[in-house]
């Protein structure tokens, strides 16, 4: 047989299996109808279940697995038709276009913004990219950002929540479960590690360097390669250099910016000696109040899962089915639940589009717990 007499057999069969979708997801459209009828959930496990089992013993041992895999999937498709038409302006969504309504078209020019940190650090750097001229108002930890906001001390916060070189930053996803806020904006920084020590210091001199413990797993290679020097972690880069500064010590280095060798009157032993030079991370600004600024296309949002198989799958399934593109996707262990985690997603999709608005009504049902963090566009 050649493969256009093939290809001919697999159209009659696609014609014959979307014929039967079409008239599947018409049935489900009824049965919607009915479950608003007589207040019944949409999600039925036992018929799910019910029905793989059917599917698993009607179908040949070698497409067993796959025709499960698909039946999966049809139920989350059939269930989230049935979710469209039984709840077509789901609050998120509304709450959503409220706040695309009612947020002023220009990015606020010069707000109170609070970052960790001290004068130097890169998270000053980052709200100088984020706000034409923010007012900056520096916390000791990244907790006392997001209670600045929590408290309305802050209108703004500014925080480092991944590099490209180091990854992640634990502590901010794990304090996003804690705080109640909205990520209106983000930006990519460029960020440069240079070795700093006090005039006069040459680098076979130092016996002591002294950084923030990101900057110091990003400059893992160039550690490596000095012998015999101790590497001691500080609250933060801008912190070490002014340790370093202050120190009297001949001894000492400090890796942070370029910024920094300026501000406290450093010498630039070696420049750019983080592993990867281009070495990025990222910031968000976060908000008490939801705004949604023009032109955001990317939504950040969190979920806690059932624990059981097949359930990020599902969550997956949605995405795939309207298209929408995962740009991260990043877990951790929920405090004081065994081995149950919250995910977080970042999703590469204008906040305007229909499929958006249906994804947000479609997670906001399906979900054990499900957080919207916002919707923002990102300064590169
Ligand atoms: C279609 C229904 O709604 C949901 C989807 C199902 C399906 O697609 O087969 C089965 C059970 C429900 O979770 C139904 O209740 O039968």
């Amino acid at each position: 047989m050649d493969i256009k007499e093939l290809r001919d057999r697999i159209d009659e069969a696609d014609a014959a299996l979307l014929d039967a979708f079409c008239r599947r997801m018409d049935v489900s459209a009824q049965l919607a109808e009915y479950k608003k009828d007589n207040a019944l959930p949409i999600y039925d496990p036992a018929r799910e279940r019910q029905k793989l089992g059917e599917v698993a013993l009607g179908t040949p041992e070698p497409l067993r697995t796959h025709a499960m895999a698909l039946y999966s999937l049809l139920f989350d498709l059939s269930r989230s038709y049935q979710e469209k038409i039984l709840c077509p302006d789901a609050p998120l969504v509304r709450q959503i276009t409220g706040a695309i309504d009612g947020t002023p078209k220009l990015f606020p020019q010069t707000p109170v913004v609070a970052c960790q940190g001290v004068e130097g650090a890169y998270s000053q750097l980052a709200c100088e990219k984020l706000f034409p001229v923010p007012n900056i108002m520096y916390c000791t930890t990244f907790e006392s950002v997001f209670s600045a906001i929590d408290s309305g001390l802050c209108r703004y916060g500014v925080l480092p929540l991944e590099n490209s070189t180091a990854g992640s930053i634990n502590k901010i996803y794990d304090l996003m479960m804690k705080y109640r806020f909205y990520i209106v904006r983000s930006a990519r920084l460029k960020v440069d590690h240079n070795l700093l020590a006090k005039k006069g210091t040459s680098v076979k001199d130092i016996k002591e360097i002294i950084s923030h413990e990101q900057a110091i797993n990003q400059c893992g290679a160039f550690l490596k390669s000095l012998s015999g020097v101790r590497i001691t972690a500080a609250e933060n880069t801008a912190l070490a250099a002014q340790t370093v500064a202050e120190s009297g010590r001949s001894d000492i280095a400090a890796l942070s910016s370029r910024y920094c060798a300026d501000l406290y009157g450093l010498e630039c032993l070696a420049e750019s000696v983080q592993d990867q030079g281009n070495n990025y991370t990222r910031f968000i600004t976060i908000s008490k109040v939801l705004e949604i600024y023009p032109g955001a296309d990317k939504t950040s949002i969190m979920m806690a899962v059932p624990h059981k198989p097949g359930s990020l799958y599902r969550i997956l399934s949605r995405f795939y089915a309207l298209g929408i593109n995962l740009i991260k996707l990043e877990s951790r262990p929920i405090p004081d639940r065994d081995f149950e985690f919250m995910f977080y997603f970042d999703l590469d999709t204008p906040v305007y589009s229909p499929q958006f608005a249906e994804l947000m009504s479609a997670l906001a049902a399906v979900c054990e717990e499900f957080r919207y963090l916002g919707s923002y566009s990102e300064i590169v």
